[in-house]
């Protein structure tokens, strides 16, 4: 499967001589200020936004800047493959969709619009458990595109079994269990504005659409929205949840199950030796614990540790190609990337995170060949250098 990402290039430079502009900008680090200008102050700080000082998320690119691409030429990379297996699914580019909940909140197409531009670039959509699109309309619109469920573990067992089921049935092959987020981080962008986005909007149709969460009420979510969204949250929020509950989920769940969030060599361990398939090292793109790592420091140690017995993941902070290259060279097998692509969708729906996705995979690609690196077999620790 060798697909020639960077040609996007020349489609972008073709479609100039016709006039036509892309949606949004290519430059994923210039997005964040051309959304503020589309977007709701409340939403975009949403988005924006990080926990407390903000230290984390800006230690998240600083890690990125830590390291440096030392070119090889000469390497017949002119002809290159991008293509690998991550979690059972074959994937044209080592890349994801970061799951992100209540997408309504930035653009009216939501969830579905995010789904189908993934399955047209062939990358895994994941879908959050906080969705304002519901796990069988998101399976629909996704069609044959890869798809992976975002679970927030409910507390209530049944309603939690409910919802393996259903995105099992709806064609979901691999489950992303969430561990960072059991509580909202002090967020005083939102705080600020007493902007709460589950509240806004039509709701959340993942439980809203559950029937076992549905008998859990006294009122209907369409007669009671504020009490089924409280109820949810409650739900979704503050359990306590330890290493010996995940066999519930094993016992739920027949494909393979991700542990996203984790930032320390030792839960590394206790990942693997819980027989999980893979792990996202993640902080979360620094929206749950101020002053943390940058998640890539994490990154290198850990695969150190697990590499050998499951799937190391990486988000947090990727916004070009180069920082792909970065992740996949100390060892993730693929990262997810969130924030670019919203602003996407908040500039131009579908078209806009199309855009935004093929503007990175393109200069992955591009990134990939001009600096001697044919596969992703190629990249290693030498392919890089710590400034
Ligand atoms: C607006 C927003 C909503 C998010 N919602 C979820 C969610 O519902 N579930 C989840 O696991 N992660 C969620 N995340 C975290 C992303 O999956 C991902 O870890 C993070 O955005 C990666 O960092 P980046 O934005 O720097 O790429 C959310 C992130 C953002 C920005
Ligand atoms: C409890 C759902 C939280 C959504 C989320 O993950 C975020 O805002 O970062």
């Amino acid at each position: 499967m060798t697909e020639r990402f960077g040609s996007y290039q020349n489609e972008l430079y073709l479609q100039g001589l016709g006039g036509q502009l892309p949606p949004c900008s290519t430059d994923a680090t210039k997005l964040e200020a051309s959304a503020r200008e589309v977007m709701a102050p409340g939403p975009f700080s949403y988005v924006a936004g990080s926990a407390g000082s903000g230290a984390t998320a800006r230690a998240n690119r600083e890690a990125f800047d830590r390291w440096r691409v030392v070119p090889r030429m000469l390497t017949g990379a002119t002809d290159r493959d991008l293509s690998t297996t991550v979690l059972g699914t074959r994937l044209a580019a080592p890349v994801a969709v970061a799951p992100v909940g209540v997408q309504s909140i930035v653009h009216p197409d939501a969830e579905s619009a995010t789904a189908r531009a993934a399955a047209s670039t062939g990358l895994p959509f994941i879908l959050s458990t906080a969705s304002s699109t519901g796990i069988e309309d998101v399976a629909e619109a996704n069609g044959d595109g890869p798809r992976w469920f975002q679970l927030y573990w409910p507390g209530d067992a049944d309603v939690c079994a409910s919802l393996l089921a259903r995105a099992k049935a709806a064609g979901y092959t691999a489950l992303v269990v969430t561990l960072d987020t059991w509580t909202l981080a002090w967020r005083p962008s939102d705080l600020d504005q007493s902007y709460l986005p589950f509240l806004q909007g039509e709701g959340l149709a993942v439980p809203f659409t559950d029937p076992v969460f549905r008998s859990r009420l006294e009122k209907t979510p369409e007669e009671d929205r504020g009490t089924a969204i409280l109820t949810w949250i409650g739900m979704i929020t503050g359990t306590d949840r330890t290493w010996d509950q995940l066999p519930f989920l094993r016992e739920h769940w027949d494909g393979p199950i991700v542990l996203k969030g984790i930032q320390h060599v030792a839960d590394a361990r206790r990942a693997a030796e819980a027989g999980m398939d893979g792990i996202v090292v993640s902080n979360h793109g620094g929206r749950q614990v101020d002053g943390a790592i940058g998640a890539l420091e994490a990154l290198p140690g850990i695969v150190a540790a697990v590499g050998d017995r499951l799937e190391v993941l990486f988000d947090s902070g990727v916004r070009t190609g180069a920082d792909v290259l970065k992740a996949i060279a100390l060892g993730a097998r693929a990262v997810l990337v969130g924030r670019p692509w919203v602003y996407g969708l908040a500039h131009a729906g579908e078209d806009g995170v199309r855009h935004v996705l093929r503007s990175l995979l393109a200069d992955f690609d591009l990134t990939m060949g001009l600096s001697g690196h044919r596969t992703l077999a190629d990249l290693g620790p030498d392919s890089l250098q710590r400034t």
